[in-house]
């Protein structure tokens, strides 16, 4: 059997598209534009990469981008104060402090000072604590990406049996939140975890979040479930001094077994920009008082 693949690529830039169109709206209602702010602490290649392409596509969504690159040597003080002035300015809607922060930085007080209601990385304990209680808030981009993903293959998630590896704040815990919130049975699986190609084949959906190149194998898939890989891992190429990115799922094996799986690159990844750019322009019309029917996008 050879797993149908899911493009997330090409689904994310619908939704982009749909983002785009209600950007629009927003700026003719509200006479302005919504408003995304970045914040990069240091110089890390890859976190350069992707503030780049959040910039790019908050423009190409009509939407405008503030960007805040601070050395990395920048006082934890220093980066509360920048967080603040964004809290402050009312053209900002949206706030990402890209993660990780260095060393000397305490990174849930720097998440902890954003306003709840321009979190739309969804990483405050506000924003957590709503998303386990079924409120209305913001919810981690990477996680609801991978949901439109499986929602979109599967339709209903009811009653299916999943098991989430990983347990990190930003990818693993909230991933369970949400297929908890979709009637599925929840498994989350870690480093401690016994066993853990038995517990990955009673799965019916498969959320990889390890961190791990290509760890999980196709003969822990059970045949026909769907694989979602969001790992991001950048290891050697076959030409000397190249790179390139795996999952943490072993792609060419997981493949035969599984019903539907997503590459990388070109799966979860895509889909965390675009979901991003959508909290944004939800926390305009929130913010601004607009209505907006959030389930059309
Ligand atoms: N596509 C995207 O947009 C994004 C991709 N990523 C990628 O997703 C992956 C996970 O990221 P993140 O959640 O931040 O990573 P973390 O390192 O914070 O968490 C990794 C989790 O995997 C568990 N783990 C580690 N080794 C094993 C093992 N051998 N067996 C079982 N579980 C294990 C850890 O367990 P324990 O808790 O016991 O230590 C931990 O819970 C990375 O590849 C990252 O690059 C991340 C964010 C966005
Ligand atoms: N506050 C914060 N919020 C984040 O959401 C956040 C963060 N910090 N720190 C880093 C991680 C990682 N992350 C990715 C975003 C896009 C791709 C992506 O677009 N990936 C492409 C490939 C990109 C490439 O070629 O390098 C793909 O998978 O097709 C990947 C990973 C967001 N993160």
């Amino acid at each position: 059997m050879t797993a149908q693949i899911i493009d997330g690529k090409a689904f994310a830039a619908g939704l982009r598209e749909r983002v785009g169109t209600v950007a629009a709206d927003f700026e003719a209602k509200a006479g302005r534009k919504a408003g995304l702010a970045v914040v990069l602490v240091g110089e890390d290649p890859a976190s350069q990469v992707y503030v780049r392409n959040k910039g790019k596509q908050t423009l190409a969504c009509g939407m405008e981008s503030f960007e805040h690159k601070l050395p990395a040597d920048t006082s934890e003080a220093d980066l509360l104060a920048v967080v603040e002035k964004l809290n402050a300015d009312p053209a900002v809607d949206g706030i990402l402090v890209q993660l990780p922060l260095p060393s000397h930085m305490n990174e849930q007080k720097v998440i902890a000072a954003i306003n709840p209601d321009k979190d739309v990385d969804g990483f405050h304990v506000v924003n957590v604590g709503r998303l386990s209680t079924g409120l209305p808030g913001f919810v981690p981009c990477t996680p609801l990406g991978c949901v439109m993903l499986l929602k979109d293959q599967l339709g209903s998630l009811s009653g299916l049996d999943a098991v989430v590896v990983g347990r990190s704040n930003i990818v693993g815990k909230p991933m369970a939140q949400l297929l908890i919130a979709e009637s599925c049975t929840v498994t989350v699986a870690h480093s401690r975890t016994q066993d853990l190609p038995e517990v990955v084949r009673r799965a019916d959906i498969v959320v990889a979040a390890v961190g791990r190149p290509e760890m999980v194998k196709g003969e822990w898939i059970k045949p026909g479930a769907t694989v979602i890989d969001v790992g991001i891992n950048r290891v050697p190429g076959a030409e000397e001094g190249k790179t390139r990115l795996v999952g943490d799922v072993d792609f060419a094996s997981a493949s035969e077994v599984a019903g539907a799986i997503t590459p990388v690159p070109g799966g979860v990844g895509p889909m965390t920009i675009a979901v991003l750019l959508r909290n944004t322009i939800v926390a305009a019309h929130r913010n601004a008082g607009i209505a907006l029917d959030e389930s059309t996008i």
